[in-house]
């Protein structure tokens, strides 16, 4: 049985428009339909979607391999068609989220960006995501929407990822190339032999094909993201989806998302620092599942910054470990302090949470 609660949906270029030139609805009417359904059965969705350079070729005509700039101004151009195609097909507000590689490193975006995702899913829109195109070039861009998939169900806290493309799915080899070879429809290990199977792109309009999906599933498996490489032109795939049916490639992990990121917060992140709580505090996190907030916390010590890791303890005992929001000067300043004190204190609007229950391990 294939389940799931919050998925990315990766739909690559060649379904938003599938003659190169312009958006259509041929694909995206079976795939919309199918976030409509999940969404009305309580799951979560977020849409990574291609297609901002095909859908503003037409705008931008060139009779020579396009240049970076003109292809930049063609993902100006389509972004605002590709975002409108989307909208059509839903009541609720679809958002835009316009990402880099520089957003994804730098731990203060990384954490704003979580942020955001956390509030559109909690207002009920549907975030769609692309590579920010025109203002990086490829020195500072993840390159291309798969991997771009795998970073946004990492920072979502996604369980699975769907990647939606033109072919069933991972093949024995290209099957552009050779008709002989057969789909394959488990992965439990991704090495280099799986690699030695993919090829590059199908169409011109692909940035790297099987080699780019594999390397986005690998990224998953690590966080125990579970991957789905379906194909995206046939809507029984989506109806099947509904029914708990995978038809495709699934890359299964070893374990939760949940369990491989408290394992990360817990064993691979070093604490920056630590921040001491009452034990009003310590009941709400250990026995309420609760967020840290400021009224709880009556010290810290370290030089942490937002995004940290940093120990939680009550009376010299650890009670959790967790990724903090508060740097520990504006932390010295909000502590003790309730929520509608600290624009005062802090001299901006803060969300007045110290650390996401998300992003905690309770001890
Ligand atoms: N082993 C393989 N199995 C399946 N498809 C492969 C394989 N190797 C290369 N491909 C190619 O990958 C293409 C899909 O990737 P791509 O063109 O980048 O599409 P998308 O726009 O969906 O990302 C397929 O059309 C296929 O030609
Ligand atoms: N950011 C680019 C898409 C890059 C990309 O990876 O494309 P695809 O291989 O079709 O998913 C765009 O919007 O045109």
């Amino acid at each position: 049985m294939f389940t799931w609660k919050r998925a990315v949906l990766k739909v690559g270029s060649s379904l938003i428009a599938p003659d190169s030139t312009h958006c259509s609805a041929k694909y995206l009417l079976a795939i919309a339909q199918f976030i409509t359904a999940s969404r009305e059965a309580g799951k979560e969705v977020l849409v990574v979607s291609s297609g901002s350079v095909a859908a503003g070729r037409n705008s931008v005509k060139v009779n020579h391999q396009p240049s970076i700039a003109e292809k930049q101004a063609m993902a100006a151009i389509g972004q605002t068609r590709m975002m409108a195609n989307w909208q059509r097909f839903f009541d609720f507000p679809c958002a835009q989220v316009l990402l880099s590689a520089e957003d994804l490193r730098d731990r203060t975006r990384y954490v704003n960006i979580a942020s955001t995702i956390r509030e559109l899913l909690t207002h009920h829109a549907l975030p769609i995501i692309n590579e920010n195109d025109t203002v990086v070039t490829d020195e500072l861009k993840v390159g291309d929407n798969d991997n771009l998939a795998a970073y946004t169900a990492l920072v979502a806290q996604a369980d699975t990822l769907i990647i939606c493309s033109d072919v069933d799915g991972l093949y024995s080899a290209d099957p552009r190339c050779n008709p002989q070879a057969s789909l394959i429809s488990q992965v439990d290990v991704i090495d280099e032999a799986t690699y030695q199977l993919a090829g590059g792109a199908g169409t011109k309009m692909g940035t790297g094909g099987m080699q780019t999906k594999l390397q986005a599933a690998e990224k998953c498996m690590h966080s125990g993201i579970q991957t789905l490489i379906v194909n995206g032109r046939k809507p029984a795939v989506f109806a099947s989806l509904q029914h708990g049916k995978a038809m495709g490639t699934l890359f299964k992990p070893k374990q939760s998302s949940r369990r491989a990121r408290q394992l990360w917060i817990h064993h691979t992140l070093k604490s920056k620092g630590c921040i001491k709580i009452d034990e009003g505090a310590a009941a709400a996190l250990t026995d309420h599942g609760a967020s840290l907030l400021p009224s709880g916390v009556s010290g810290c010590e370290g030089e942490f910054r937002v995004g940290d890791a940093v120990s939680i303890e009550c009376n010299g005992r650890p009670v959790a470990k967790g990724l903090v929001l508060f740097s520990a000067a504006e932390l010295t300043l909000a502590q003790g302090r309730r929520t509608c004190e600290l624009s005062q204190v802090l001299g901006y609007q803060s969300n007045g949470l110290v650390v996401h229950r998300d992003d905690m391990v309770v001890f």
